[in-house]
């Protein structure tokens, strides 16, 4: 190997300093007896650093040979359902109701329903998801003749929106008889005739079973803002609106389940004895994956519940957890879950660490169960304390198939309930963890009226458990406050996509498999991160900082 001899600064001192040929460096590279960075079981080692969380560690990056967009984010959900983006939304009431859950299989991951709520109000909630179909509002607001103006004015201003059906007895499924407009409303000055009076009856409609695209054409052609779909019985079933056209309806990301047009549906239970009547429902409205849902899943309670779904639904995927250790782990396994979930304590409303004084640093937590479950085929969700696409590359490459997100989906458009203005003047929503005291005693959840504790009967998760073990007191294992608003997950989501198709690229790998292998053989590399590193990681020394994440 040729050497060049070099002046160093230009000075002749007489001492010559001798380079390599820099033709030569990729050479030399694997001279080095080890990568640069450290390996992931150098990473993980707890009796020297203890366990670590997201923040504690970095990736190093790789060599960028292909174009972000072509990394694919496909990954396994559990042992036979695959997502092609990675993203779950939290049970919790707060979070994932119907309209979540439809919005996050539509953009390629999947939402899960809570249980704080009746079976009724639950299995209404799988269903919705199950019969949505792109376009079509299958649960429109619907009146009756006897609705008067007045009353039709009110919902026009509680909804937004005008143009409602009116069918005999006011509800879906019944016959139709005329449709409300804005207008037909705006010049009527009598509040109390009914909407009889001012309704449209020379109605345009389509048959069911119709396609999206030849009900478009006749909604277009009609020149009407709505289009209701009818049955042979001239009965409402759903309503095309026309301003909806205009929006893109296009999601070829969406978790469907094979075969079908229909959307993956998912939801939690507990595991009392309540919940295989609760869980039987929930299969009936066409349930696809259930997770047990649990601070702490390796429990007696538990197992037996598991063997019995298994026993009972074969066909029905089952989630167990939450888990944190290997030993954990093995039990749920043993007991045949499909997919384990991961996290005690790590979420943004927790507070069981502290209270509890069990749990583990997630980061940690994940790459534990993970490592051992991946040798039984059975994927992990990464569940609790992300906060930005870093966090969510950081739990994927540790070995998690998917991550859930509660709080940072809290504050979008699809979630439930209200937005409203905080004393900072920004919009924002309620936000609670579902061991919080607020979620527990919540009566409107538990179906009961009644404002005493003891009214509050088992018929929700939140409330159920402190009532069979004859506790007298409610302990909080969470916290209730607001977040603020992040807009629709229809751009939330893409971000995150794209976020993380970026950060892939970086590293150097094309799919989250490749990144899990490539952590596993070792050529993916690490590095801690120290206080000082995580404070440089970070905006420093600027003033009027607004961070924007995506336009
Ligand atoms: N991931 C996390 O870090 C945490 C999550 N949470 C969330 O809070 C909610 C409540 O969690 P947990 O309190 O862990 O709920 P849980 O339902 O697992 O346990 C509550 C209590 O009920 C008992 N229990 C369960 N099944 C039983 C049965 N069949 N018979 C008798 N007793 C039974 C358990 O032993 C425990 O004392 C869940 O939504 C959970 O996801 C709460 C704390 C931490
Ligand atoms: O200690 C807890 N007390 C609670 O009351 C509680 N509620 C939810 N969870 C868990 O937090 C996860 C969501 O976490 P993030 O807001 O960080 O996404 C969720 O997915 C849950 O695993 C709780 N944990
Ligand atoms: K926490």
């Amino acid at each position: 190997m040729a050497a060049l001899h070099v002046l160093a600064n230009g000075h002749s001192n007489g001492d010559r300093t001798t380079y390599e040929d820099p033709a030569s460096a990729l050479q030399l590279l694997k001279t080095y007896h080890s990568r640069d960075g450290i390996s992931i079981e150098d990473l993980m080692d707890e009796a020297k650093t203890g366990g670590l969380t997201y923040n504690d560690f970095l990736l190093l990056p790789g060599y960028i040979g292909f174009p972000a967009s072509v990394v694919d984010l496909t990954s396994k959900l559990t042992r036979k359902i695959s997502l092609k983006t990675p993203f779950t939304s939290s049970p919790m009431d707060t979070v994932t109701e119907a309209n979540m859950a439809i919005h996050m299989a539509l953009l390629g991951g999947v939402g899960v329903i809570h249980h704080n709520c009746s079976i009724e109000e639950q299995a209404e909630m799988i269903r919705k998801v199950k019969r949505f179909e792109n376009g079509f509002i299958l649960d429109p607001i619907v009146i009756s003749p006897r609705t008067t103006v007045g009353e039709a004015r009110a919902l026009k201003e509680r909804w937004g929106f005008g143009g409602f059906p009116v069918t005999e007895k006011g509800t879906l499924r019944s016959k139709l008889v005329g449709i409300v407009t804005p207008r037909d409303l705006q010049f009527h000055h009598d509040h109390n005739s009914p909407v009889t009076e001012v309704m449209s009856t020379d109605l345009v409609t389509a048959r069911e079973g119709v396609s999206l695209n030849e009900a478009n054409n006749i909604l277009r052609q009609s020149k009407k803002g709505k289009l209701p779909i009818v049955d042979a019985h001239d009965n409402l079933v759903s309503l095309l609106s026309r301003s909806d056209l205009m929006k893109n309806l296009h999601y070829p990301l969406a978790s469907k389940v094979p075969g079908t047009k229909q959307l993956l549906s998912s939801a939690a239970i507990g595991t009392r004895e309540a919940d295989k009547e609760r869980l039987q429902a929930l299969v009936e409205a066409g349930l696809d994956i259930v997770i047990l849902d649990s601070s702490q899943g390796n429990s007696t309670y538990q197992l037996a519940m598991v063997q019995w779904i298994k026993a009972t639904f074969p066909d029905l995927q089952v989630i167990g957890g939450n888990v944190v250790t290997r030993d954990q782990a093995a039990s749920l396994i043993a007991a045949g879950v499909d997919g384990l979930r991961i996290g005690m304590g790590a979420g943004s409303a927790c507070i069981t660490q502290e209270v509890m004084a069990v749990g583990r640093p997630q980061a940690t937590s994940v790459y534990r169960v993970a490592e051992f479950a991946a040798r039984f085929g059975v994927p992990c969700i990464a569940d609790g304390g992300i906060q930005n696409v870093g966090h969510i590359v950081k739990a994927l490459a540790l070995g998690a198939s998917t991550i859930m997100m509660g709080g940072l989906l809290a504050a979008t458009t699809e979630s439930p309930g209200a937005y409203v203005v905080g004393p900072d003047g920004q919009l924002r929503k309620t936000y609670r963890g579902m061991g919080s005291i607020d979620a527990m005693e919540d009566k409107k959840a538990s179906g009961s009226t009644s404002a005493s504790k003891s009214a509050n009967t088992a018929q929700n998760a939140g409330t159920a458990r402190y009532f069979s073990e004859g506790d007298k007191l409610l302990v909080a294992q969470g916290v209730s406050g607001s977040v603020l608003d992040r807009g629709s997950v229809t751009k939330f989501l893409p971000y995150l996509m794209a976020g993380i198709q970026h950060s892939l690229q970086d590293v150097g790998v094309q799919s989250l498999d490749a990144l899990r292998d490539g952590v596993k053989e070792g050529t993916v590399r690490f590095e801690f991160r120290t206080a000082s590193a995580q404070a440089e990681g970070n905006v420093v020394g600027m003033l009027g900082v607004e961070k924007k994440l995506y336009s």
